[in-house]
C-alpha cells in the first residue's frame, strides 16, 4: 500500500484517489451483479437475511484495524441496501419515537437509503403494515418501559410468526439496543447472539445469563447469552408456554 507521506504534490494525491475510486466503483458493480445471482439462487426464500448481514459485517470489522467499525457498518449497510432493493420489493415500516430525526438516522445507518421507508406514529400501526407486506420489516423501539408491542409475538399473540431479528445501532457498546427490527422471517444465528425468550416465570433463578429486558402484564422478556434454537427444558418446566420470540446479534464493539 502507498502511504500518504509518499506524495508531496496534491495533484499526485488526487490522481491516486481517482485510481482508488475507479477500482471501488468496478468492485461495487461486481458486487451488485453477484447479488442478482443470489436472488436467483434464493427463489422462494425471504430476501432479507439479517443474520447473514450481521455475521458478514462482524467479520469485515474484525478483518480491519485501519477502518473504524461504525464506518464499515455504514458502508456495508448502503451496499446491502442497494443489493436488497435489486432483489425484491422490501419495505421498512418505522415507528417514530419522540426524536424522529434520531430514529431515521438510526435506520439509515443500519439499512442504507435504497429501501423504501414508511413512518408510523405507533408501534402497532408499523407492525400492522409490516404484517401486510410480504417483504416488510418493522423498526420498533426496543422492548422495555412503555414499549409492550412484543407481547403480540408471544404464544397466542396476534403476530406470533413475527420475530425480533436485529438490533439498532449495529455497532457500539450498548447492552440493549435503541430499536429492533421485526419481521416474519425465521430466526437464525449470526454467530454471536442473544436469544429472546418471552415467558411468565423468573428465569434469573435458573440461568445466570438471563437479563430481564421488559415486562407487560404477566409476561416477561428475557435475553439469554448465546443462540438457542429451542426453549431449554428447565425453562419449559417453569413455564410450558415459554417462547423464543427473537435473537439479537451482539453489537459489533
Ligand atoms: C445477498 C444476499 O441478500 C441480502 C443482501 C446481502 C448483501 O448484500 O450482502 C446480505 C444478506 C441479505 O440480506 C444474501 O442473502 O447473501
Amino acid at each position: 500500500m502507498t502511504s500518504m507521506s509518499d506524495f508531496t504534490d496534491i495533484n499526485q494525491v488526487r490522481a491516486e484517489i481517482d485510481r482508488v475510486d475507479k477500482a471501488l466503483l468496478s468492485l461495487i458493480a461486481e458486487r451488485l451483479e453477484l447479488s442478482k445471482a443470489v436472488r436467483r439462487a434464493k427463489s422462494g426464500v425471504r430476501v432479507w437475511r439479517p443474520s447473514r448481514e450481521d455475521s458478514h459485517v462482524r467479520a469485515l470489522a474484525a478483518a480491519t484495524s485501519d477502518t473504524p467499525r461504525p464506518l464499515v457498518s455504514r458502508i456495508w449497510a448502503e451496499l446491502m441496501s442497494a443489493s436488497l432493493a435489486m432483489q425484491g420489493p422490501m419495505g421498512l415500516h418505522v415507528a417514530l419515537e419522540n426524536d424522529s430525526m434520531a430514529s431515521l438516522a438510526l435506520v439509515r445507518d443500519r439499512f442504507g437509503a435504497s429501501i423504501p421507508t414508511y413512518t408510523y406514529p405507533t408501534a402497532s400501526s408499523a407492525m400492522a403494515a409490516t404484517y401486510a407486506d410480504p417483504e416488510g420489516v418493522a423498526i420498533l423501539p426496543s422492548p422495555g418501559g412503555m414499549h409492550s408491542w412484543w407481547t403480540a409475538l408471544g404464544p397466542g399473540g396476534a403476530m406470533a410468526d413475527m420475530h425480533i431479528l436485529a438490533g439498532l445501532p449495529r455497532t457500539g457498546e450498548l447492552e440493549w439496543p435503541v430499536a429492533v427490527a421485526v419481521a416474519t422471517a425465521d430466526i437464525q444465528p449470526s454467530g454471536n447472539d442473544d436469544t429472546l425468550i418471552m415467558c411468565r416465570a423468573d428465569l434469573r433463578a435458573i440461568n445466570a445469563s438471563a437479563e430481564l429486558r421488559a415486562e407487560a402484564g404477566e409476561f416477561f422478556l428475557y435475553s439469554l447469552t448465546g443462540y438457542l434454537d429451542s426453549v431449554p427444558r428447565d425453562v419449559l418446566r417453569l413455564d410450558p408456554s415459554a417462547k423464543i420470540i427473537g435473537a439479537l446479534p451482539r453489537p459489533i464493539g
